[in-house]
């Protein structure tokens, strides 16, 4: 199960003369074996920074996922070798869904209204188990539909060991985080294929703006850099978060610090281009978001536990994930749609 290494996909490797970000490399298997240190590390990892690598090797439930991520790399490449005019028979956005397809410079990265330049294709989890009518999608994405449900239901599970170890750590009572994130129930859990074209040496343009995730947990998997941290401290600077390889990047996203009332830390990234040689190449991923389920409240799960008690003026502004999610794509349209 071990994942094609990055010399078999014939990309250049990581340069090793740069600033990159020290993260934690948390073992799935020992947090499926419920190891207390690993545990620990965890819990630490999702207080301080909200971002560490999880290596999937040698477990069962994630036996998969590799093999299944480098099928997609490949699909990705196929989805965004289609015409421009085809892709965007998938972009709903006219019909205020954020599913489908983005095409580049969709959205803004910055208040003086630049925008990005990547491409994606977001795939909702609600379509491919089945719980929603299909939408239209490509030949490429219909053959690749049952990789596509093999790594949502993957990908959840392994969002859902994590939970469980929060929710223990929190003292929060018996599963609260797991029937908050319930596979059963509807959510705007997405699978995003993204393509970051090559982009020329001397425009410096992120690809991706800086932000945090809306979600709960969000799984990337990379192969090439580009992905940045800027970690949490008065004299922090941007640091590149090194691929590494049968392992998938974790981030802590918004919901779970609105959740925690801010005990659990969400970490800015962005994606600048590839360093080195790397630059010379498209830059794809393959991400994963788990989000709380669509009728869930964003509002401090506080109560006998750890987490603080919330300011009562925050209790007003609460809103669902489902409005949460929406409300964050339409601010990001660089051409709002009306509703
Ligand atoms: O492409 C990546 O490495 C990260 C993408 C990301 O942060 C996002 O889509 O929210
Ligand atoms: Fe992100």
């Amino acid at each position: 199960m071990e994942s094609h290494t990055l010399e078999m996909t014939g990309l250049p490797p990581f340069p090793d003369n740069i600033p990159i970000a020290t993260l934690p490399c948390l073992s799935l298997e020992r947090l499926v074996a419920r190891n207390s240190g690993e545990i620990q590390r965890l819990v630490h990892a999702c207080e301080e920074v909200g971002l560490f690598y999880l290596d999937l090797r040698d477990v069962s439930l994630a036996s998969k996922v590799l093999g299944d991520v480098d099928q997609l790399f490949q699909t990705a490449v196929e989805l965004f070798d289609l015409p421009l005019a085809e892709k965007q028979a998938y972009d709903f956005s006219s019909q205020n869904s954020h599913f489908g397809y983005k095409a580049q410079g969709a959205e803004l990265v910055d208040q003086q209204g630049n925008v990005d330049r990547n491409e994606f294709y977001n795939l909702p989890r609600n379509d491919l188990l089945g719980m929603t009518d299909p939408l239209p999608t490509p030949d490429v994405l219909k053959h690749r539909r049952g990789t596509l449900q093999s790594l949502a239901r993957t990908c959840h599970s392994i969002a859902g060991v994590l939970l469980e170890h929060l929710n223990t750590s929190l003292g929060l009572g018996q599963s609260k985080l797991l029937d908050l994130h319930r596979l059963d129930a509807p959510s705007d859990d997405i699978i995003r294929l993204i393509k970051a074209p090559k982009q020329p040496v001397d425009d410096h343009r992120v690809a991706l703006a800086e932000h945090t995730d809306y979600g709960s947990i969000t799984l990337v998997f990379n192969r090439l850099g580009g992905l940045q941290v800027l970690p949490p401290g008065p004299d922090s600077q941007w640091l590149y978060v090194k691929p590494m390889p049968n392992t998938v990047i974790v981030n802590i996203g918004e919901a779970m610090v609105k959740l925690t009332n801010g005990l659990l830390k969400s970490s800015f990234h962005r994606v600048v281009p590839p360093p080195g040689d790397q630059a010379r190449f498209p830059r794809y991923s393959v991400v994963y978001f788990c989000r709380p389920n669509n009728d869930v409240l964003l509002r401090s799960i506080a109560g006998d536990n750890r987490i603080p008690d919330p300011d009562p003026s925050e209790e007003a502004e609460a809103i669902t994930s489902k409005e949460w999610v929406f409300q964050g794509w339409l601010a990001r349209r660089a051409k709002p749609c009306s509703i």
